[in-house]
């Protein structure tokens, strides 16, 4: 079981560009991209980023932007899974 981290530790942990949604016990980011099938493949990859760690996102796929959404549920809050899955995120839309 993944311990649940607390308001400071994600701060501290938390990867580029994301950001605590404390009402929501998630962290999110929204991915911006120069169309909607770059949007597209992005989600598919980070799809497959997920079926790797067996730690799964939720994703909204809009125009030329993607947001995702992390949080363990398992755990009943944000744990190192999820700043280990938004960092692979992070380097997947590099
Ligand atoms: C049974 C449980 O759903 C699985 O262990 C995995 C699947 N993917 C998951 N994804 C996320 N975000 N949180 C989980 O706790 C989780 N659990």
């Amino acid at each position: 079981m993944s311990d649940v981290l607390d308001a400071d530790e994600i701060a501290a942990e938390l990867p580029d560009g994301w950001h605590h949604d404390a009402d929501a016990d998630e962290i999110a980011r929204t991915f911006e991209f120069d169309s909607y099938l770059e949007g597209v493949g992005f989600a598919a990859g980070a799809g497959g980023l997920a079926e790797e760690a067996f730690h799964h996102p939720s994703m909204t796929i809009e125009w030329r932007q993607v947001e995702v959404r992390l949080t363990t549920h398992d755990a009943g809050g944000v744990t190192g899974k999820d700043i280990d899955l938004a960092e692979r995120l992070n380097e997947l839309a590099e």
